[in-house]
Order: C-alpha cells, then sequence, then structure tokens
C-alpha cells in the first residue's frame, strides 16, 4: 500500500485564522486551526458534523474557541495557578513538516504534525522549555486520532509538571437521550462540589442537570450513545488515565458569552485526561497521550426494548 501523503490544504477560517484541512477520499473530513492547535470540525462521510462548535464561538485571540477539541496543557480546568485550562488553547501553533519519526500503525494518508514551543512571554508564567507535537490524522474509516507528545528541552536539568486534557466537544441530538458508558462505579472528583471525591452509582450515566466531574483511572474505551441520532461514540485513550464529563445545563450556559442559551442541549464535553495525577518529565523526556474518536451507527435505539412499541411496529 502506498503511504504516500495528501498534500496539507491550508486556508482562511473565520476572522482570516489559518486551518488546515483533512480529507479521506470515502468523503470524511476534518479541520484544524493552527491557533490552538484546535480540532473545528470532523465530518463523516455524508458530511455531518460529528463535534459541536458554538454558534456565539469568538475565534479571536486570545480567547479560545468554545467547542471542537481544546487543548487544555499545562493546566486542566483550575488544577495549578495558570489561567484555566493553560495557555496551548490560546497560542498559535506551526506546522511541521519533517516531525521525529514515530511508530504508527494507521495507513492513513491524512494528516497533519502540529509544534508548540514556548514563546518568551510564556516562559515568564510558566518557566520550563518544551515541545508540544501534536498529530491530527484521519483514518480511512473517518476515525480522528490526536497523538501528543510533549518533550522537556531544558538543558539546565529542571524537570517539570503539568496536567493535560482533550477538550472534546461532542455534538448530540439532545442531551436528555444521550447514555456514556463505561464510567460507571468509578471513583471522581466533582468540580460542583469543590473537587471532592465520590464514586459514581447506578449502572449508565445519563444527563438532567449540570455537570462537571473527573472520573478517575477509567477504562480506555469510553461510549457515548445517542439514542435520537442512533449513533455511538467511541473514545479510545492511551496515556490518559481520566475522563472529564462536562455540560454547563441551562444557568451556566446563559452566563456564558460564547454559548448559545440553548446550546447545551446539543452538546456534551468527554475529556480524555490527566488530571488527578500530573505528569512529571525529566530533561529528555517524552510523554505521549493519544484519543482515538469514532462514530458508529448505533442499533440500539431508545424503545426498541419497549414491548408497547415493537407491538405498535410490527
Ligand atoms: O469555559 P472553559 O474555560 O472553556 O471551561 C469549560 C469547562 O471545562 C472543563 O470541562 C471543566 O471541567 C469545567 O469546569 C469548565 O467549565
Amino acid at each position: 500500500m502506498s503511504t504516500e501523503r495528501v498534500p496539507i490544504e491550508i486556508c482562511n477560517g473565520v476572522n482570516g485564522l489559518e486551518k488546515v484541512v483533512l480529507r479521506e477520499v470515502r468523503g470524511s473530513s476534518a479541520e484544524v486551526y493552527l491557533y490552538g492547535g484546535q480540532v473545528t470540525s470532523w465530518k463523516n462521510e455524508h458530511g455531518e458534523e460529528l463535534l459541536f462548535i458554538s454558534s456565539k464561538a469568538i475565534c479571536k485571540p486570545p480567547k479560545a474557541i468554545r467547542g471542537g477539541i481544546p487543548i487544555c496543557f499545562p493546566q486542566f480546568g483550575s488544577h495549578g495557578s495558570l489561567e484555566q485550562h493553560g495557555f496551548a488553547r490560546n497560542r498559535f501553533w506551526t506546522i511541521e513538516a519533517e516531525p521525529p519519526p514515530f511508530p504508527t500503525n494507521s495507513s492513513s494518508k491524512a494528516f497533519v504534525d502540529l509544534i508548540l514551543k514556548p514563546s518568551e512571554e510564556d516562559m515568564k508564567i510558566w518557566p520550563h522549555s518544551f515541545e508540544f507535537r501534536l498529530r491530527i490524522t484521519l483514518g480511512p474509516g473517518g476515525d480522528l486520532m490526536l497523538t501528543s507528545r510533549i518533550r522537556n528541552t531544558s538543558t539546565e536539568g529542571k524537570p517539570f509538571t503539568f496536567t493535560f486534557a482533550y477538550h472534546t466537544y461532542f455534538s448530540v441530538s439532545d442531551i436528555s437521550e444521550v447514555r456514556v458508558e463505561g464510567l460507571e462505579t468509578l471513583d471522581y472528583l466533582d468540580n460542583l462540589q469543590n473537587k471532592e471525591r465520590f464514586t459514581e452509582q447506578g449502572d449508565a450515566i445519563t444527563f438532567e442537570a449540570e455537570v462537571d466531574k473527573v472520573y478517575l483511572s477509567t477504562p480506555t474505551k469510553i461510549a457515548i450513545l445517542d439514542h435520537e441520532k442512533k449513533r455511538t461514540f467511541v473514545i479510545r485513550k492511551d496515556g490518559l488515565p481520566d475522563a472529564v464529563v462536562w455540560n454547563p445545563w441551562d444557568k451556566k450556559a446563559k452566563a456564558m458569552a460564547d454559548f448559545g442559551d440553548d446550546e447545551y442541549k446539543h452538546m456534551l464535553c468527554v475529556e480524555a485526561a490527566a488530571v488527578e495525577k500530573p505528569i512529571t518529565l525529566k530533561p529528555g523526556e517524552e510523554w505521549r497521550g493519544r484519543q482515538e474518536l469514532s462514530a458508529v451507527p448505533s442499533s440500539y435505539c431508545s424503545g426498541q426494548l419497549d414491548p408497547q412499541r415493537v407491538l405498535q411496529s410490527s
């Protein structure tokens, strides 16, 4: 099989911000803004958007883009002294033509390599030398893979510590019809209750109010079932033990300037993350964290197991 890659397509997105477009022959596509190194669109082969992006997103530095997949680094949330979610999401990344090779089992030809290095200004707020390489790949079947490689390039023998998340906003038909599987019975830190630790009770996770939880040491596979759309998102992760689940619900939605009042109904963030146990890199060390997303039609839909409905439709 030829490994010749598809030439990278770069064009201007909102407010003239540069974006990279990845396309697969079967019709799926993805868009990545250099601002934030942020995926802002992921479409399946029917051209359906799979990620949520707010109609009120402010695509203007220094505001991070509301939606898609912001990168939280070197700090997740308010777990540290930096600005919320760190600074990677509102810096300009660059395309790296020839990154150091790394083993990949993907035969995909549609990918882009980005790199972020700290500026002098960044060094003032976080005095650490690093190279953050991000490869975004669109697989032959339309899967979206993000691989991060973060290296400590300190020449002064200084280690550094960080937390991290792929803050993925999934597009869902109706949040009250959505179920998350893979996090049942796990411990979590509740951001709505001073980051206190609780244990999840019950069968599956469904939504009827604001949620902001960091599930700890989760399985590597998590599923989001969207009954109305008959679609299941599958998240596979590696190097990222935790998973954040967030929906602002109505009150917080109204309080956010870059988020529509009712948009909470159509999104859910499930974020592959390393939060509870920060990662430490010594000089010369490199860390990898990977997230792979796929969207598959789900055979199970709400009501299918309801005998009344089965009778009515037969
Ligand atoms: O508004 P942002 O800074 O983008 O953060 C949006 C949300 O991100 C995460 O999911 C956090 O757990 C939430 O506490 C936060 O509200």
